[in-house]
């Protein structure tokens, strides 16, 4: 191991005390509390320990978290109808409806309800337009997470060659564009692609977000380079990225470790957007840039 550790958990706990030093001047000027509602759909406990995560973190930093756990009975009708009155709500500054939802539910069409001003999580086509076209709007978590610490490293990013391994409407394509505003060299590889190790031989940044556990191999890697793992791949009870850490870890730069790299920065930015979202509701001035 020679690449220094990216500390997500460190710089994400930042990011937390920033956010939660913004709620308290914002109830100072409204007289409210930013709200964060939580949809899950069903019993998968993956997705109950997250939310429980969400709402921890959610109430840590000041924000009122506002969850609704409903059955995996429940209809798109009565789905939609919910997500209705959370648009509806004005307590409510950002929804987030945990996927994946239950087979029988149309997750399309539950994002597509979503008010594109409290769609905290990016997903909505409307925010992925925005993003795509460089206008103010939500940025997917996880992606922009994966940016931050990014700049942290190395501030200006201009005129690096960065890799995107994935292609996923959450993150690799979010990513992707991020990288490119951040006038990055930018090459998306996916499952198709024919020669990997080709492209990331030139890669001054590799984010790795293909959902394969230990796929990006440490000799694929050009020395020096900067390595995000945004994988979360449970193999044999243990939590591993989509990167081979030890052998990518002898040949990095710096490398992101899993867990306690991308995925706190994913929670941390999810509280950011809601602040945000909460300081657009309201109309107050907030410069965006410092957190
Ligand atoms: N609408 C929606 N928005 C999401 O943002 C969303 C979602 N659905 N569905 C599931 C994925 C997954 N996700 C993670 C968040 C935090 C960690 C995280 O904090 N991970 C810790 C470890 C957690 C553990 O030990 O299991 C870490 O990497 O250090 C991981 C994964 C958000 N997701």
């Amino acid at each position: 191991m020679s690449a220094a550790l990216i500390d997500g958990k460190s710089f994400a706990a930042g990011l937390r005390a920033r956010v939660a030093a913004l709620v308290q001047p914002f109830h100072a000027q409204t007289g409210r509390t930013p709200g964060l509602a939580v949809v899950l759909v069903g019993e998968d406990p993956a997705s109950a320990v997250y939310v429980r995560a969400k709402g921890k973190a959610t109430r840590e930093a000041g924000m009122e978290s506002i969850e609704h756990k409903l059955p995996d009975t429940t209809s798109q009708e009565e789905l939609l109808a919910l997500v209705d009155k959370l648009n509806a709500d004005p307590t409510v500054d950002g929804i987030l409806v945990q996927l994946p939802l239950p087979g029988h539910l149309d997750a399309e069409e539950v994002l597509l309800r979503i008010d594109p001003g409290k769609d905290v999580d990016g997903f909505h086509p409307v925010n992925a337009g925005r993003l795509a076209t460089g206008l103010p709007g939500f940025v997917p978590c996880t992606p922009l997470g994966c940016l931050m610490l990014l700049e942290d490293l190395h501030g200006d990013l201009s005129g690096m060659d960065a890799v995107v391994v994935g292609r996923s409407n959450i993150v690799g394509k979010p990513m992707a564009a991020l990288l490119t505003a951040k006038s990055c060299t930018v090459t998306v590889a996916h499952s198709r692609t024919r020669n990997l190790p080709h492209y990331l031989k030139h890669a001054d940044i590799v984010v790795a977000a293909v959902g394969r556990a230990n796929f990006v191999k440490g000799d694929w890697i050009k020395p020096g380079a900067t390595v995000i793992d945004v994988g979360i791949n449970r193999v044999d009870g243990r939590l591993v990225g989509d990167v081979d850490f030890d052998s990518a870890a002898s040949v990095a730069g710096a490398i992101t470790p899993v867990p306690g790299g991308v995925g706190p920065m994913t929670i941390a930015c999810l509280l950011r957007n809601t602040l945000v979202a909460a300081y657009r509701h309201e109309e107050v001035p907030l410069d965006e840039g410092i957190i």
